[in-house]
């Protein structure tokens, strides 16, 4: 039995918890930020934080010692080391410095990208989910593998609650304007808006920007409000969808704040559904920031001994979840199975006969019906003339047999014996870096370069599912089919690092040099914004 008082105040909520891992109950004091106008003032929310946190901890501490004899029976202090905006960083530090030292205690350091998603592990019981976690600053898709979690598809602009939060004070609701948005699109109609998936990453820059120039052109706001909710909800569900076709698991948890969108919920509950996997979503007391959520991960790395010197416990304003060296699980979670010859891809139902493989996009039920019509015919036409395309430029692809964009249906040629993923080796990734320079300088996309999209046999790599390319010349975009099959890479091999290596190596050859440097540039944005 383990006590942990939990310390939350990455940027809106001042709260404080007491989890009992004996009885699994958790006490949430919350004081949260509301900005008089416009978004988050980072100076005004550590303001907030100043007075705020000494009061919620005194309230946890109060019920700490109602409900155990003594001082309380506090075995750890636990708090959020980041991410998270500096100054109130700072100031849950060393309230948690503080505190821990008083009750003489260890401290530990939560990242609280990680809490958000274990919140939903440790509730639901799942044993190795994927994790959505949607909140305010940060949007990502997390598979855990190798004593890490490995973000295998996320936002490259905004978080998906402050793009809401960006629309919403363009029409001057306040702060925070997810709530507001929900409401208003329960009387909308569809519109057309744009819809960003690359692999399993996502941007929501395009689709923000045409929702304010919708409502500037006189479009209904709950018009604009319903379809905005269903493109960007329809992404994270379409890129959740992906993850676990490409890892093979059979759970998703939800986390963060955005969470608590009832569209959002039901969207992941019927793909799910729809796929036979289970789903699960906390209650919203822990998916919006709460340190209850804090203090049962801090439990967890408590019982694993992990905890942190004072002197050690600097606050870390980007601290992303693939730093987070995961104490308190196996290395690797026991294997999954794979495959049979009728496959459910993320987007499709694939038939792999002998000679033929047919490629059916039914029909999504989590999507609305206009939106998943104008997807699945767009990719169906685009994967038919790209995969031919492709091969004209002597990358190995199927031969196409026949296309029905009305039914979204393919026929293809069956090519390879398996799939990458099934036997990552240095020879496989290097072929695709060497495809992928080719489709580059002949200005083609692929869009979805990941170890599932490659098929390999004796002498031959092929590439398939093409349904997410395009014609682009720039290196942004080359860049990001790099990004996406080193991410998948991630989740998906122990000795990514090496294979990495090989693939890059490999893509030089052919490929051009300024789409690796814009790689990297893709790779160190700062996403917390
Ligand atoms: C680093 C940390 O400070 C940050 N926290 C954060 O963003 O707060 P969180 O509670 O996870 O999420 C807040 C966001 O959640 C949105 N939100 C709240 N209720 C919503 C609803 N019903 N529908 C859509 N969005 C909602 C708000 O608009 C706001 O953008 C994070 O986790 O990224
Ligand atoms: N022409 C082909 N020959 C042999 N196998 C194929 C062929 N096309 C697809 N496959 C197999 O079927 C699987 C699913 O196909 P595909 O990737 O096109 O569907 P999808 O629904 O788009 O999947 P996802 O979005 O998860 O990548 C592939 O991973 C591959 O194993
Ligand atoms: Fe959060």
């Amino acid at each position: 039995m383990t006590r942990v008082l939990g310390i939350e105040g990455t940027a809106w909520a001042a709260s404080a918890a007491l989890f009992d891992s004996g009885d699994d109950r958790c006490f949430i004091e919350s004081d949260p930020y509301q900005p008089e106008s416009g978004g988050i003032h980072p100076r005004e929310a550590a303001e907030h934080m100043r007075g705020a946190i000494p009061r919620v901890v005194e309230t946890a501490l109060e019920h700490a010692r109602e409900t155990h004899e003594g001082d309380g029976g506090v075995d750890a202090v636990a708090f959020s080391r980041g991410p998270g905006l500096g100054p109130c960083l700072r100031i849950v530090g060393t309230a948690a410095r503080a505190l821990a030292q008083r009750l003489d205690v260890p401290l530990v350091g939560v990242n609280h990208m990680v809490a958000h998603l274990e919140i939903g592990r440790h509730r639901s019981g799942f044993e190795d989910p994927i994790c959505l976690n949607a909140s305010g600053a940060n949007a990502h898709v997390l598979a855990y593998r190798n004593g890490r979690y490995r973000v295998v598809g996320e936002t490259m602009d905004t978080g998906v609650g402050n793009a809401i939060d960006k629309f919403t004070r363009h029409l001057d609701w306040t702060h925070p304007g997810g709530p507001k948005v929900e409401q208003a699109a329960k009387d909308g109609e569809y519109v057309d808006l744009p819809y960003v998936v690359k692999g399993m990453d996502f941007s929501f820059s395009g689709i923000m920007s045409a929702a304010k120039q919708a409502v500037d052109d006189g479009v209904p706001v709950e018009d604009v409000c319903f379809s905005l909710q269903e493109n960007i909800f329809g992404m994270l569900t379409e890129v959740a969808e992906r993850a676990l076709s490409l890892t093979g698991s059979e759970e998703l948890v939800l986390g963060g704040g955005v969470g608590q969108n009832g569209r959002l919920r039901e969207m992941l509950g019927a793909m799910c559904e729809a796929r036979g996997a289970e789903f699960y979503a906390p209650e919203p007391r822990f998916l919006r920031d709460n340190a209850g959520m804090i203090a049962v991960l801090g439990a967890t790395m408590y019982e694993a001994g992990d905890t942190v010197a004072v002197e050690d416990s600097r606050v870390l304003p980007d601290f992303r979840p693939d730093k987070v060296a995961v104490s308190w699980r196996a290395a690797n979670p026991p294997a999954r199975r794979v495959d049979a010859t009728e496959v459910r891809g993320a987007e499709a139902l694939v038939d792999i006969g002998p000679e033929r493989v047919t490629k059916r996009r039914r029909p999504k039920s989590y999507r609305h019906p206009a939106l998943d019509e104008r997807l699945r015919a767009e990719r169906t036409r685009s994967e038919a003339r790209l995969t031919s395309d492709a091969r004209r430029q002597g990358v190995p692809t199927p031969v196409v047999f026949d296309v029905d964009d009305v039914e979204a249906t393919l026929t293809f040629e069956t090519v390879g014996e398996r799939d990458l993923r099934e036997r990552l080796d240095e020879r496989g990734v290097r072929d695709v870096g060497r495809h992928l320079a080719a489709l580059h300088r002949a200005s083609l996309v692929h869009g979805d370069p990941t170890p599932r999209n490659v098929r390999v046999d004796g002498g031959r790599t092929h590439l398939v599912d093409f349904g997410l390319g395009y014609y682009s010349e720039d290196v942004e975009d080359h860049a990001m089919d790099l990004h996406v099959f080193e991410q998948s890479l991630a989740g998906t091999a122990d000795d990514a690092d090496a294979l990495r290596a090989a693939f890059e190596d490999a893509y030089r050859e052919r490929g051009d040099e300024a789409v690796v440097a814009q790689l990297r540039e893709v790779e160190g944005r700062g996403r917390y914004q």
